[in-house]
């Protein structure tokens, strides 16, 4: 029996899916019980220059006559448009389809969820979340006896590596996301990685598979590492921390305020040098899962760059024709609890304020005063003197978001206070 396979993009994955598609045709063959025949590949231009793994005869810049004729159409474009309408007309002619585009999925996820539905047919999206880690199969599939309670961790490798090599170098923004664009680590558009649309995006499709709810990217609290200074992450250090750009996805029970919900947030975050997120080093990305009844799983790996992604993408084009040569279909997209998503004010956090204070008597008992004002809880305080000012850093307990944005800006009106310099939520501690 032979499975065609059409693939749409050739770029950093799309290369890389066709080398293995070529280089282990045998082993493939063998594991889905049927070739698997690269029928054509679609780009925008034939002027471009190519591996040579590519055969330049397989190359179309007709993505619909190739969606025409694939079995399993495998989806390395990006982008929402053309990415959507060449899935949906593959999934309404009855083909199995495989993507690695987050930001389709993260965004509009349900349309396509749904005609795969409809028609019967394979969606498979490992390789959307965390690159070659295998999580969502694991989260859809190994803990749907569960009930997962909260989904931590480091999801987006371009801005990993930035901030890692700000820790490590002293390297500039700029230029480590250059480096990051030449490692193949970065969205076509770095920005989609910088400002945490990237990470956004795979949030909301974990989210959604944890907890059976539908999350779209609009949903979850976004902040990217755009404002992430060389001063902050020397802070951090100082502290005993690491930043890392987090994407948290958690149940929250009711209160007064809020029924019972989901938030998903993306953020840079403080993380304890001693917790293993802190170690997550390069474009490494890692995820904690946490369920009622499994505890804590942790999962890691490379999560950018082709070769890495191209692995998780064959596996799932190994599965669908393995479907398609036995029969079967892998699960369907799971709504039944439908839970609200919060605003990320119900998820309480703990917060370090930096700020620069007049260094005199007195300033850190009026600090201290309107963070109890504000109901905020203090956990340490560290001072460090300059020569007429001194830099205060405040943790706190946990504490709600309006609690410590009402904390700052009264902060703000102090004649001691010259200026709140970073507040960064804590992580894992
Ligand atoms: N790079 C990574 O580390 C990872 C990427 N992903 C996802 O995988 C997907 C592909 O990413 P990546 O390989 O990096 O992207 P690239 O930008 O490197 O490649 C995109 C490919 O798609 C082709 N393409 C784009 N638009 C069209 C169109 N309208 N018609 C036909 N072909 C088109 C391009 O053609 P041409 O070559 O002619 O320009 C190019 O070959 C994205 O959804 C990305 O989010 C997921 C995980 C990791
Ligand atoms: N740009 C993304 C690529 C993988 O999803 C990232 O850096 O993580």
């Amino acid at each position: 029996m032979t499975v065609r396979v059409g693939v749409l993009g050739c770029g950093v994955v799309g290369t890389e899916v066709i080398r293995l598609l070529t280089t282990q045709a045998a082993d493939l063959e063998a594991r889905a019980g049927a070739r698997l025949e690269l029928v054509g590949v679609a780009v925008r231009s034939l002027e471009t220059p190519r591996d040579p793994v590519v055969d330049r005869a397989l190359l179309t810049t007709d993505a619909e006559a190739l969606v025409d004729r694939a079995d399993v159409v495998v989806e390395l474009m990006g982008g929402l448009e053309p990415a959507r309408s060449l899935l949906l007309r593959a999934i309404e002619r009855g083909a199995a389809v495989v993507t690695a585009n987050k930001a389709l999925l993260g965004a509009d996820g349900p349309t396509l969820y749904a005609a795969a539905d409809a028609a019967g047919v394979d969606l498979y999206f490992e390789a959307a979340v965390a690159g070659a880690i295998p999580l969502v199969r694991p989260v859809r599939e190994s803990l749907a006896g569960d009930a997962v309670t909260r989904v931590l961790g480091i999801v987006n490798g371009t801005t990993n590596y930035v901030l890692d090599q700000m820790a490590t170098t002293g390297a500039d923004l700029d230029v480590a996301v250059k480096q990051a664009q030449e490692l193949g680590y970065a969205e076509a558009d770095p920005t989609a990685d910088v400002a945490g649309f990237d990470a956004a995006a795979k949030a909301a499709i974990l989210a959604s598979l944890a907890f059976h709810t539908r999350v779209s990217v609009d949903q979850v609290h976004r902040e990217g590492i755009g404002a992430v200074t060389a001063e902050d992450v020397a802070w951090a250090a100082e502290t005993g921390y690491v930043i890392k750009l987090l994407a948290v996805a958690e149940r929250v029970a009711a209160t007064a305020d809020h029924p019972q919900g989901v938030v998903v947030r993306v953020h840079p975050a403080l993380v304890p040098s001693g917790h293993p997120l802190a170690g997550v080093r390069q474009a490494f990305n890692a995820v904690f899962v946490e369920a009622d009844a499994a505890g804590e799983l942790m999962f890691y790996g490379r999560g950018a760059g082709g070769r890495p992604t191209a692995s998780a993408v064959l596996g799932d084009v190994v599965t669908v024709a393995r479907h398609r040569v036995r029969g079967g279909r892998g699960p369907i997209e799971s709504r039944y609890a439908d839970l609200p998503v919060l605003d990320v004010g119900a998820a309480p956090t703990r917060y370090q304020v930096r700020m620069r204070v007049a260094d005199r008597p007195g300033v850190l008992a009026t600090v201290a005063a309107v963070f109890a004002e504000h109901g905020v809880s203090i956990e340490a305080v560290r001072q460090a003197d300059g020569d007429d000012t001194a830099d205060l850093l405040v943790v706190t307990h946990l504490a709600p978001e309006s609690a410590l944005a009402g904390t700052v800006e009264a902060l703000g009106h102090l004649d001691a206070v010259h200026g709140v310099l970073s507040v960064l939520r804590v992580e894992g501690a």
